[in-house]
């Protein structure tokens, strides 16, 4: 079986961690796939140089299986890996809302299962990855997963409670600065801009800032106050952010995600 790792449904996370696993130094040797359509695995097989097999002998060869698949799949993938998988293997599933105790569910006794939520940036190896351990997975599981992730970006371990809101802060962090780029973009047209320089002005003003949040050891409150000013433009704009409830949006978007989280194991 040796140190096999299989990426199971690798779509746009699967193959964000397939890319960055061999940009880690990992031989495309050391790793399967799976995909519900020929066409999806012939392309992965094309562009990384890895075997496409049957999510089956995926878990019957593979000593690591990590599920990629959507929340909504999960129940039919386990249902075909069950008869495959023994305790000696580890299962990682990178699904949103989909619980630990889920997965032991529906395979066999002493599976170890490690839940974990990742973002897109994982494609830039500056992911934010958390993990939490099953009922029947420990140390060496959790050490595992790190060893995984931590090359393509930073992991934090949180107890599973937490891991819906997780999604909900970080899984989908990215997803909410992009939405505030789009929208200050609209703002430099409204003002007469050309689009590319708009967004070539907010693009370097999102990095520069978050190169600030990353390095500079200050408070995101400080930060924000040293670039308003008395009397000045910024206050101007916070003012108004203030006044349509922005801050109250964030927080109330962010528990609707986290809601979401928690019903999507559902189906
Ligand atoms: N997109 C994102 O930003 C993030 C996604 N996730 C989680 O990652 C998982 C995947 O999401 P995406 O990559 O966005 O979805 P996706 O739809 O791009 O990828 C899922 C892939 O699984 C394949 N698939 C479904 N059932 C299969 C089966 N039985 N056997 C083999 N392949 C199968 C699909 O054909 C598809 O290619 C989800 O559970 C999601 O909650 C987690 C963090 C961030
Ligand atoms: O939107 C979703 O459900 C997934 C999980 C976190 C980010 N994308």
């Amino acid at each position: 079986m040796g140190e096999l790792i299989a990426i199971l449904g690798a779509g746009k996370m699967g193959e964000a961690l397939l890319s960055g696993v061999l940009r880690a130094g990992r031989r495309p040797s050391e790793l399967v796939v799976t995909a519900r359509r020929e066409e999806r695995g012939a392309l992965l097989r094309e562009r990384y140089g890895v075997e496409v097999v049957t999510n089956a002998e995926a878990a019957r060869t593979a000593r690591t299986l990590i599920l990629a698949v959507k929340p909504q799949d999960m129940g039919v993938l386990l249902d075909e890996l069950r008869p495959h998988v023994t305790p000696d293997r580890l299962v990682i599933s990178m699904a949103a809302g989909i619980t630990c105790a889920f997965i032991e569910d529906r395979l066999p006794d002493g599976v170890p299962v490690i839940r974990v939520m990742s973002n897109t940036p994982v494609l830039v190896d500056e992911a934010m990855s958390v993990v939490s351990a099953g009922s029947h997975a420990g140390e060496e599981h959790l050490k595992i997963a790190e060893e995984l992730l931590s090359p393509v970006g930073k992991v934090l371990r949180i107890p599973e409670a937490l891991q819906d809101g997780a999604t909900a802060l970080s899984g989908s962090g990215p997803a909410y600065f992009y939405y505030l780029v789009e929208a200050m973009v609209d703002a430099g047209i409204l003002l007469g801009m050309p689009r590319a320089a708009a967004l070539e002005m907010v693009i370097q003003s999102a990095v520069g800032a978050a190169v600030m949040l990353r390095d500079s050891g200050e408070h995101p409150v400080m930060l924000r106050e040293a670039v308003t000013s008395p009397g000045g433009t910024t206050i101007a704009a916070i003012r108004e952010l203030e006044r349509h409830g922005v801050r109250a949006a964030v927080i109330e978007a962010i528990e609707a995600a986290r809601n979401r989280g928690r019903e999507l194991a559902e189906g």
